[in-house]
């Protein structure tokens, strides 16, 4: 199968009521590895995650994936910052996607029950999903995201509000995501997590990329008198 990547945004805008909320943004993102997204509150982390997805539609510019869109999103998946869940037990969320692709029930079950116990849910398969507790849904978010194995993960905040041992057993499914081929596109304010999981780092502010390059240089020595800043912990605004 073609992966659906490279993604190529070319001066890309996302406006709201006149407001431009990111952009323009030029960029090409290849097939493998993880980009973390950074930067001050409301510089536009989750809005050009959202217009990447397709969640929202550029104003201006074009975002296009190397397959046409229909199929691209096909192959892709999308863990919201606050996980929702369909109002079923775990095991229903789990294989609801397989579903919609097609795959006969027996066939979901079976690859339900293996993401579970991959992901620590085997116990709570019966349960209600909205009943679990925040550290299990996020959990329950994240395999029912990969249970279709996409080209692209994007995870907005995927951690945020967790504890130090749930955060851990979320950053090493999505490292082992990663290393299994799914790219992964996530936004972070967590610097720890940006410096442990990075291969590339969008640094934006005010909704434009002010930097953006390989992790470990970027963290090392930041290009931007900004940048350096936003690092040291300093307010940029
Ligand atoms: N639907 C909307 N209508 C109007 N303005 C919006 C909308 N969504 C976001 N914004 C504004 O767009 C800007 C970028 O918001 P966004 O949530 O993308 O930033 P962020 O970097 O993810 O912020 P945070 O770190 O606080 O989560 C903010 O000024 C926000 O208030």
């Amino acid at each position: 199968m073609v992966n659906v990547l490279p993604l190529t945004l070319t001066g890309a805008v996302l406006t709201r009521r006149d407001k431009v909320l990111v952009g323009p943004v030029d960029l090409t993102l290849g097939a493998r590895g993880i980009t973390v997204v950074i930067g001050p509150n409301g510089s536009g982390k989750t809005s050009l995650l959202r217009m990447m997805h397709g969640l929202q539609r550029v104003t201006q510019g074009s975002v296009d994936w190397a397959v046409p869109d229909a199929q691209a999103r096909r192959r892709q998946a999308y863990v919201f910052q606050q996980p929702i869940a369909l109002r079923r037990s775990v095991l229903a969320n789990l294989i609801y996607p397989l579903r919609l692709h097609g795959v006969p029930r027996p066939q979901a079950e079976a690859e339900g029950r293996a993401i579970a116990a991959r992901f620590g849910l085997s116990g709570k398969l019966a349960q209600s999903a909205p009943s679990l507790s925040g550290g299990e849904m996020q959990s329950l978010a994240l395999a029912r995201a990969l249970i279709t194995r996409p080209d692209v993960l994007f995870a907005d905040e995927p951690c945020a509000a967790l504890d130090g041992q749930t955060t851990r057993r979320i950053e090493a499914h999505l490292t082992a995501a990663a290393g299994a081929g799914t790219r992964l596109i996530m936004a972070t304010h967590d610097m720890g997590q940006a410096r442990r999981l990075a291969d590339q780092v969008i640094f934006l502010l005010h909704g434009r990329i002010h930097e953006m390059g390989d992790a470990r240089p970027f963290f090392n020595g930041p290009a931007t008198p900004e940048a350096a800043a936003f690092l040291r912990g300093d307010i940029v605004d």
